[in-house]
């Protein structure tokens, strides 16, 4: 990770550049997370489930507190990074639910004009 050798631009230069491949995974992470997120909208769109699922949160964050603290990284920190995360997909989700009742709304008022004498 650090360079060391006690040249500290050198030392700085190599933790950012370990810090600038971190931050890559994590946002190749977070666009695979949110890929998978949208499958999900859509699919409980469909089936009209709701947007939410509090037990299923509640699971997730009692597993991440659990994987911070084994892991040396601060568990409140993680569950609000979870948190905000999810508050995200669920947004998310509720504009998937939005859209998919509003196309259904006119595909039923076609099917009527369509349908009259
Ligand atoms: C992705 C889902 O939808 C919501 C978002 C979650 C998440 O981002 O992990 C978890 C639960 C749900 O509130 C799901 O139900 O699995």
């Amino acid at each position: 990770m650090a360079a060391g050798g006690g040249d500290p631009v050198a030392e700085l230069s190599a933790l950012r550049q370990s810090i600038d491949n971190i931050d890559m995974a994590l946002v190749a992470m977070l666009a695979e997370r949110f890929r998978c997120t949208k499958a999900v909208g859509e699919l409980k769109a469909r089936y009209k489930m709701p947007p939410a699922d509090p037990d299923r949160e509640a699971r997730q964050i009692a597993r991440l507190r659990e994987l911070a603290r084994n892991a040396r990284l601060d568990p409140d920190f993680a569950e609000k990074f979870l948190n905000f995360i999810i508050r995200e997909v669920i947004r998310h989700h509720e504009a998937i639910a939005r859209d998919d009742a509003a196309h259904a709304d006119v595909a039923r008022e076609s099917a009527a004009v369509e349908a009259r004498p």
